[in-house]
């Protein structure tokens, strides 16, 4: 009983446990973890990466990414500020500690949405998060999805399809991902998604209650 007290208050010490979505370009990432943050808002709260890349239309700065030059995202990796980067697509892209930090500072779950030399870089660390592997149900949808989302040169598109192979081969190494969900049919999708972090959600909503 004690024990179980101790381990409890112990829990709610360490925060909630971060969530690392990863899987290819155009799987249904970013789609999937806005509806989670509209649904479960002050629930979950995501980790905004820095990038090399320019923001698309309707993107902002400070919320989908912080936007900077390589000069500078190279200067900051070597102070040590990033817990992990990675080259993409002919871009770089990061985790700072500090947009880990200000999601942990206010209890939220942490949502990282980075690609695969992320969460290979991720296990090193002590962030311990829930792995969710977000994948399409084809090479030939994710294309038309890419296609249709209409953001890329086809130099940008072809780069990102070659990624998505080595992608979906490596996903299915066991023990990789805690979680794979099959991006098909949208609403369905996303109630996977929802069983597999409920346990972290309530206790969320169990420690603000208290
Ligand atoms: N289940 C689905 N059915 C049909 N279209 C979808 C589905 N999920 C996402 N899409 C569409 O596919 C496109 C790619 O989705 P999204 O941008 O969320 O992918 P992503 O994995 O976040 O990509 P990236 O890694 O490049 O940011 C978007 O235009 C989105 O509206
Ligand atoms: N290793 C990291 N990968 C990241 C990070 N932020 C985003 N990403 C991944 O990059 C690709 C491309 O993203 P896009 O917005 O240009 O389409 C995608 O797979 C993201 O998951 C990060 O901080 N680190």
């Amino acid at each position: 009983m004690y024990l179980r007290f101790i381990s409890r208050v112990f829990s709610a010490m360490a925060g909630p446990r971060p969530v690392v979505m990863s899987g290819p370009s155009g799987a249904g990432k970013s789609t999937l973890l806005k509806k989670l943050l509209k649904e479960f808002d002050g629930v979950f709260g995501f980790s905004v990466s820095h990038t090399t890349r320019s923001p698309r239309p309707g993107e902002e700065n400070g919320k989908d990414y912080h936007y900077v030059t390589r000069e500078v995202m190279q200067a900051a990796i070597a102070k040590g500020e990033f817990i992990e980067n990675a080259e993409f697509s002919g871009n770089m892209y990061g985790t700072s500690k500090a947009a880990v930090q200000a999601v942990q500072a206010k209890n939220l779950i942490c949502i990282l949405d980075i690609d695969m030399q992320g969460v290979n870089n991720i296990k090193r660390t002590d962030l311990n998060p829930i792995y969710v592997s977000i994948q399409p149900p084809s090479m030939e949808t994710l294309e038309k999805r890419l296609r249709d989302r209409k953001t890329e040169s086809e130099e940008s598109l072809q780069k990102r399809l070659r990624a998505a192979k080595v992608d979906m081969e490596i996903s299915k190494e066991p023990g990789l991902f805690d979680v794979l969900i099959v991006n098909d049919d949208l609403d369905l999708a996303y109630g996977k998604l929802k069983d597999a972090l409920l346990e972290e959600i309530q206790k969320v909503r169990d420690t603000n209650k208290s």
